[in-house]
């Protein structure tokens, strides 16, 4: 017998909205035929792989995306806000382009804004009117056009101004910390009873938000730092025991560097942040490439910006510093581990050649446009948001799940983090394309 099914329930506005008829009815671009709208029991399971001999656990679903038959909102009284907060990530600026165009174009909304520099421009700047010819070429700019910034989220303040501004929909962009302040302004506009629909759209250049397939501007991310891999890997190989390191962002997952490091094949090791790795002794980095560079004379190594962080040494006052969002500063992990590496094989190899080739592409991954996937995917993100929206739902986030685009709980998403799991099969692909050791086993 099939598991039961259950749906994650979704807040939605009522109050004093009326229905209205969707006007992609009479858009002739569309002809909304037999099958165009989502139903509230057309769902998305959040697991399509299942070990059947063990499954006797209800199957989670969640609502899909998409425009429903009936909306709660009549264009003329639609006042919509959109905001970027945290970090740069390619396809930010595609994201707010079309929410504007979506908005404008499928439902006739004509009063959208945009809040400049993150959470603390809602209380202390004034926002841009936003319509389609001002974004139209938005979606080939890096960054965020109406700015971004971390820090500043004071809940009253946003809150009161949400209501102050008349806002009825509000749209923010933001990664996890951006997502938690989310859900914040969800409750406490709910709290307040104000009609305004709250929706959170997932921006994580690292891609550590949870639930949803992969976030947007990561795969350009990826492509982006595979011209910093293919640079050490020439600097390396035309040293004599020539090292190339880099490293790439990833602050407590480390989706890029193994990504990078699956796609490029030129990489000897890598280490991620869900992975600690020693250095001294048998099994430990050091002996790996010392054998490596026996081997082959060279080696790459590509390291996310959180792995080995405990190994570190700090002062004090370095252990305590947070950045404007509270977001732990971490130490420059290929620094330490260029002068380790040259103290090692000075200590080691006195007197042989040896060099470390250190690569910090940085903000180059982030501070792009994004490739094509990543903007056709922002598109469908942006749309989804929307229908959401329009119909009703509050307190959600969109995001594919196994392909397909679904509304998940605003909190649920803010909760969960995506971790690289080293104990299924694609990190032991990894280890096996690089060949590098297991720092798990001490011996
Ligand atoms: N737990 C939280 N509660 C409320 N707001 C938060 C929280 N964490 C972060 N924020 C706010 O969200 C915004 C972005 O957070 P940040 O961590 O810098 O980036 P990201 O959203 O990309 O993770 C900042 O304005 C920050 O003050
Ligand atoms: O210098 P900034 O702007 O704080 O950004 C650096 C950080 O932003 C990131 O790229 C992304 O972080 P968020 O997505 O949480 O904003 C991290 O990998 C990196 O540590
Ligand atoms: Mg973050």
């Amino acid at each position: 017998m099939a598991a039961a099914t259950i749906t994650r329930k979704l807040p939605s506005l009522s109050g004093d909205l009326h229905h209205h008829q969707n006007p992609l009815e009479e858009n002739p671009f569309f002809h909304p035929s037999n099958g165009f709208y989502i139903t509230p029991s057309d769902v998305v399971l959040a697991q399509v792989v299942y070990d059947l001999s063990a499954d006797s656990q209800p199957r989670v679903a969640y609502h899909r995306a998409g425009p429903r038959r009936e909306i709660l909102y009549e264009a003329s009284a639609v006042k919509a806000a959109i905001v970027t907060c945290g970090g740069l990530c390619p396809g930010m600026n595609t994201v707010i382009r079309e929410l504007v165009v979506g908005l404008w174009e499928l439902y006739g909304v004509r009063q959208i804004y945009g809040i400049p520099a993150g959470y603390r421009g809602f209380y202390s700047m004034e926002p841009v009117e936003l319509n389609p010819k001002l974004v139209h070429d938005w979606h080939k700019k890096g960054g965020t056009v109406l700015a971004t910034s971390r820090g500043g989220f004071n809940l009253q303040k946003i809150v009161d101004a949400i209501q102050l501004n008349g806002y009825n929909q509000v749209y923010i962009i933001g990664g996890d910390g951006t997502l938690r302040g989310a859900v914040e302004i969800f409750k406490e506009v709910s709290r307040r009873k104000l009609e305004v629909g709250i929706t959170g759209i997932p921006k994580t250049v690292d891609n550590d938000v949870g639930i949803i397939d992969r976030s947007f501007g990561f795969q350009t991310a990826v492509e982006m730092a595979q011209e910093a891999i293919s640079a050490a890997h020439v600097e390396a190989q035309s040293a004599v025991n020539g090292i190339g390191l880099v490293k790439l962002m990833g602050r407590s997952t480390g989706h890029i560097a193994l990504h990078s490091t699956l796609s490029n094949r030129d990489v000897d090791c890598c280490l991620i942040p869900e992975m600690s790795f020693y250095l001294e002794g048998k099994g430990g980095l050091f002996e790996f490439l010392e054998q490596r560079l026996k081997e082959r004379g060279h080696a790459v190594l590509v390291v996310a910006e959180g792995a080995g962080q405990e190994m570190i040494p700090r002062s004090e006052s370095q252990k305590q510093e947070r950045d404007e969002s509270g977001n732990a500063v971490f130490l420059d992990v290929g620094v330490w581990l260029k002068s380790a590496l040259n103290e090692w094989w000075k200590r080691e190899h006195p007197g042989e050649l040896f060099t470390v080739k250190y690569i910090d592409p940085t903000y180059m991954i982030r501070a792009v446009p994004a490739n094509a996937t990543d903007n056709s995917y922002c598109t469908l993100l942006a749309h989804s948001a929307i229908h959401g929206v329009m119909a009703g739902y509050t307190g959600f986030v969109p995001g594919p799940i196994n392909g397909n685009y679904a509304y998940i709980p605003l909190e649920e998403v803010a909760q969960t983090k995506n971790e690289v799991n080293t104990s299924d099969p694609k990190w032991a692909w990894v280890r096996s394309v690089a060949n590098q050791p297991d720092f798990d086993k001490k011996f």
